[in-house]
C-alpha cells in the first residue's frame, strides 16, 4: 500500500513537472556524453568517433570495416579512436604489450562474436582470463603437432584429395575446352576436410564428393553474415539474452542454417565418441569455426598473388623441381620438414600472409582497471580502465615506413634480399602476429602452416595456373573481418616437366 502510494505521488510530481524533468534527463545524458568523450578526447581521430559508434558500426554493416580501420589509422596515426569507448592501433609493440601484460582481457566483443551456442562459452568467446587459460591448458596439446603425431599424416591425405579431385574432374587439355574450377570454393572443401578430420576424427569427404555435405558451408557462410547484420546493429547480445536469445539464435532443431550444421558435428562428435560432455563438444565445434574461413582466405590470397605474378609463379617451381628431384621422403605428400626448409617457399607464405591477413577484426581487449599508459613511437598515451582497445592489422601489415613505399605490393623478394637482420627480425616478429600474440595466441597455427605449405607445394609440382576472369578474379566479401570468398575461376593444366 505505502510503495503503491509513493508511486502515485511521485508520477503526481512529474507529471506536474514535465519540462524540468525532461530538461533534467537531457542534461544528465549530455553530462555522461561529455563524461566519455573527455576520457579519451587525447586520441586522435574523426571528431565523431567521440561521439558515436554508429560510423563504425555502418562499416560492419557494409562489411568493409576491414578497410575503415585501416583508413583511420592511415589518416590518425597508430592509435586512434573509433568510438567513444574504444580506440585501435597498428603499432605491433602495443599490441604485443595488449596480449602479454597482466590485467587486459578479452572485450565483450568475443561472447557477442564467437559464442557458437547459446549460452555456452568455447576457448575463443572466454572472455574470464582465468577459465580461458585453464580450458587453454587442456586442450592445446591436442592442436599440436608434436603432441598430436596423427596430424601430419591426416593433413597428407586431405592433400591427395585435392589432387585427386582436379585430376578426376578439373585438368584441362592443351587446346580442348576448359573445365573452369572455382578454387576458392574447392579451398573451403580442403580446410572443412581437414579441420573435420582433425577435430572429429573423421572427414566430411567434400573433396571425395566434390560438393558442399549437408551445406555446411553455405550455412556457416549465412550464419557469419547474420551474425555480422546482429553487430552492426549492436545486437549482438540479444542472441546470448536470457530466454529471447534461445529463440533468435542457431537452434539444434532447425532444418537448415547454421543450427543444422551444429547438430550435424553433434552427431558426428558423438558417433566418435571423441569427446564428453558440452563443453568439449563445444571446443569442437568452435575449432571447425576458427579453423576453416581463415586457412581458406590465407590459401586463396596467396594463391591470387602468386597467380598475379608469373615471376614468382616460374621461382617456386623452380625450388619444388629441385627439391623434389632430390626428394628423399618417396612418392606421398612432401613433408612439413622439407618445406620448412624452402626459403623462396617460405618467403611467399610470409608475404602472402602479411599482404592479404586472414584475420582482420579487431580482436579487441580491454584495458585493465585502473588504466594503463602505453608508449606509441615514444609518446606516452594514457588509456582509462575499461578502454576497449583493438588491432588494425591492414594497416600494421602494410606500414610503408617499415616495407617502404611498395609495402602494398606483393613482393616475396623483400623476406630474401633484407640485408639488414635486425630490420627483418622485426618484419618476422610483426608477420607472426597475424597468428596473434601471447596467452590468446591462435592454437591452430600448426595446423594451418601445415595446410598451407603442403597444400602450395603439391598444387605447383603437379599443376600449372591461370585465372580465367584476370579482370575479375573473385567475388569477395568480409564480415567479422573473415573474407568470405566465392567465384575465384580458374583453369589447371598438368605440368610438362
Ligand atoms: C591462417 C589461418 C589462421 C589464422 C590467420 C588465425 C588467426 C588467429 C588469431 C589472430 C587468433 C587470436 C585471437 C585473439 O587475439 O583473441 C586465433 C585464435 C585461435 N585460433 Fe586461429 N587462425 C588460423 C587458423 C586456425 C586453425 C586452422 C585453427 C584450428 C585448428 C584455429 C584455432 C584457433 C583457436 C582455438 C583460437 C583461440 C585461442 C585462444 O583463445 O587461446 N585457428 N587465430
Amino acid at each position: 500500500m505505502a510503495v503503491s502510494q509513493t508511486l502515485t505521488q511521485a508520477l503526481d510530481l512529474v507529471s506536474e513537472h514535465k519540462v524540468e524533468v525532461v530538461i533534467a534527463a537531457a542534461v544528465i545524458y549530455l553530462l555522461s556524453q561529455f563524461r566519455t568523450y573527455f576520457k579519451l578526447s587525447h586520441v586522435p581521430g574523426p571528431w565523431f568517433a567521440g561521439w558515436s559508434d554508429v560510423p563504425h558500426n555502418w562499416s560492419i554493416w557494409n562489411e568493409v570495416a576491414y578497410q575503415y580501420y585501416h583508413d583511420i589509422s592511415e589518416r590518425y596515426g597508430k592509435i586512434a579512436r573509433i568510438g567513444p569507448n574504444s580506440v585501435l592501433s597498428s603499432s605491433p609493440e602495443v599490441w604485443i604489450h595488449v596480449n602479454t601484460k597482466p590485467g587486459y582481457k578479452r572485450s565483450e566483443w568475443y561472447f557477442k562474436a564467437v559464442r557458437v551456442e547459446y549460452q555456452r562459452d568455447n576457448i575463443f568467446s572466454q572472455t574470464d582470463t582465468e577459465k580461458h587459460d585453464a580450458t587453454r591448458k587442456k586442450i592445446a596439446p591436442g592442436y599440436s603437432g608434436r603432441e598430436n603425431l596423427e596430424l601430419e599424416g591426416s593433413i597428407d591425405t586431405r592433400v591427395a584429395a585435392f589432387l585427386g579431385l582436379i585430376r578426376r574432374n578439373y585438368v584441362s587439355k592443351e587446346g580442348g575446352p576448359v573445365k573452369k574450377m572455382d578454387l576458392a570454393k574447392k579451398i573451403q572443401f580442403f580446410t572443412m576436410d581437414v579441420i573435420s578430420l582433425v577435430a572429429f576424427g573423421t572427414t566430411f569427404h567434400m573433396l571425395d564428393q566434390d560438393s558442399d555435405i549437408s551445406n555446411f558451408i553455405k550455412s556457416s557462410e549465412d550464419g557469419l553474415l547474420i551474425g555480422n547484420m546482429f553487430m552492426a546493429l549492436n545486437l549482438g547480445w540479444l542472441v546470448q539474452a536470457p530466454v529471447i536469445g534461445k529463440f533468435l539464435g542457431p537452434s539444434l532443431k532447425d532444418k537448415t542454417g547454421f543450427g543444422a550444421m551444429i547438430r550435424e558435428c553433434f552427431r558426428y562428435i558423438d558417433e566418435r565418441a571423441w569427446a564428453e560432455g558440452d563443453e568439449l563438444r563445444s571446443e569442437v565445434l568452435e575449432q571447425l569455426v576458427a579453423g576453416s574461413d581463415t586457412t581458406a582466405g590465407a590459401l586463396r590470397g596467396i594463391m591470387l598473388h602468386v597467380l598475379a605474378t608469373p615471376r614468382v609463379q616460374r621461382k617456386m617451381q623452380e625450388e619444388i623441381d629441385a627439391v623434389y628431384a632430390e626428394r628423399a621422403w618417396g612418392e606421398g605428400v612432401v613433408p612439413m620438414a622439407v618445406v620448412r626448409q624452402m626459403p623462396y617457399m617460405q618467403a611467399v607464405i610470409r608475404e602472402g600472409l602479411r599482404i592479404w591477413p586472414p584475420v582482420l577484426n579487431l580482436l579487441p581487449k580491454d584495458v585493465p582497471e585502473g588504466g594503463d599508459t602505453i608508449v606509441v613511437d615514444g609518446k606516452k598515451v594514457f588509456l582509462p580502465g575499461g578502454t576497449c582497445i583493438g588491432i588494425s592489422t591492414l594497416a600494421m601489415h602494410h606500414n610503408k615506413e617499415l616495407y617502404g613505399e611498395d609495402a602494398d605490393v606483393f613482393k616475396p623478394e623483400r623476406w630474401l634480399l633484407e640485408t639488414d637482420q635486425e630490420k627483418l627480425a622485426v618484419m618476422t616478429r610483426i608477420n607472426d602476429l597475424t597468428f596473434g600474440h601471447g596467452k590468446w595466441q591462435c592454437l591452430g597455427k600448426p595446423v594451418a602452416q601445415m595446410e598451407i605449405n603442403k597444400m602450395l607445394f603439391e598444387w605447383f609440382r603437379n599443376f600449372d595456373w591461370a585465372l580465367v576472369k584476370p579482370h575479375k578474379p573473385w567475388r569477395l566479401t568480409n564480415a567479422f573481418g573473415l573474407f568470405l570468398i566465392n567465384d575465384m575461376w580458374v583453369r589447371v593444366m598438368e605440368r610438362e616437366t
